[in-house]
């Protein structure tokens, strides 16, 4: 893997479902051997665009590429590359965990099943016992565990966390980040949670109504963005691309701002912004909105 690598790049990607654009003008690049969050509402198109990553999906317009090849054109060589876990990580309930080893194993040459034994012993979930059986929290990690042993490039969890409790959803993150730092995996998943994003992630898109909202690596975009509090002006967002929220009180403003190191003007003060308030901040903005950034 070359230092910018893009793990996946999309190009005017979108999907329409009858009349109704699911995903629409989605242009990414995401770099290789990161942490990426893809974070938007319900509906927003998150698992439309995994989904065509890992080539389960055909676009309606617009390419899509897996470390330089399409999902669906050149499909064993992209996808001998990507792992994906879908939403609520569905196995096969009557198959037992050794089982699904041996179904993993038959299905993928690279499988590493020395691995996922490693894994699932650290979590000392029973090789015996049927998936079924299993908590929530052990089946999530059971798939991840199958997920990893095909040694993908790039992983694709779609809400990997929804449904565990706190301490699973800490358990999981622990075991993702393990395999990230021992063998670079590129990993994206969805989310809804905000708040956890700033600890695992290094890069973000917040999709929203199919559309990109914003998107970059999480250091950048802080360094970007900047909350302006100060006496009461009458702008908003659509008057200022470089306005993306306007908040008003009787005698002050609060603007979020994204622009270059202007001056500040008399009696305004600057504080950086927490990545939930930008990633609210975006969510709130409406499409029409969107395209002034
Ligand atoms: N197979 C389908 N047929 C028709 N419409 C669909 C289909 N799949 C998704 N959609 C629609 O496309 C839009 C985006 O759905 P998608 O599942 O990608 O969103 P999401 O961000 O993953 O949502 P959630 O967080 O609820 O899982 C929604 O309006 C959804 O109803």
């Amino acid at each position: 893997m070359t230092g910018n690598e893009q793990a996946l790049a999309t190009e005017g990607l979108g999907k329409r479902y009858g009349k109704k654009w699911a995903l629409r003008g989605c242009t990414l690049a995401l770099p290789a051997g990161k942490v990426i969050a893809l974070v938007g509402p319900n509906g927003a198109g998150k698992t439309t665009l995994l989904r065509m990553a890992v080539g389960l999906v055909a676009p309606t317009v617009g390419t899509v590429e897996v470390f330089g090849q399409s999902p669906t054109e050149n499909s064993p060589q992209a996808l001998s590359r990507v792992g994906f876990l879908a939403q609520d990580h569905p196995l096969y309930r009557h198959f037992t965990v050794a089982d699904l080893l041996r179904f993993g194993r038959s299905c993928n040459v690279r499988f590493d099943e020395g691995l996922a034994l490693k894994r699932l012993s650290q979590l000392d979930i029973p090789l015996n016992r049927r998936a079924g059986a299993l908590s929530g929290g052990q089946q999530a990690q059971v798939a991840l565990a199958l997920a990893l042993a095909k040694r993908p490039d790039l992983l694709v969890l779609d809400e990997p966390l929804a449904s565990l409790d706190p301490l699973a959803r800490l358990e999981f993150q622990q075991t993702l980040m393990g395999a990230v730092a021992a063998d670079g995996v590129t990993v994206l998943f969805s989310s809804h949670v905000v708040h956890e994003l700033k600890q695992v992630c290094d890069h973000l898109v917040v999709l929203n109504h199919g559309h990109v909202a914003v998107q970059g690596d999480i250091d950048d975009l802080l360094g970007q963005h900047r909350l302006l509090t100060g006496p009461r002006v009458e702008t908003g967002p659509r008057k200022s691309g470089s306005v993306i929220e306007a908040n008003h009180a009787d005698r002050h403003s609060t603007l979020l701002v994204r622009d270059g190191r202007t001056a500040l003007l008399p009696g305004w003060q600057e504080q950086p912004v927490a990545l939930e308030e930008l990633v609210l901040a975006y969510l709130r903005r409406g499409i029409d909105q969107e395209a002034t950034v």
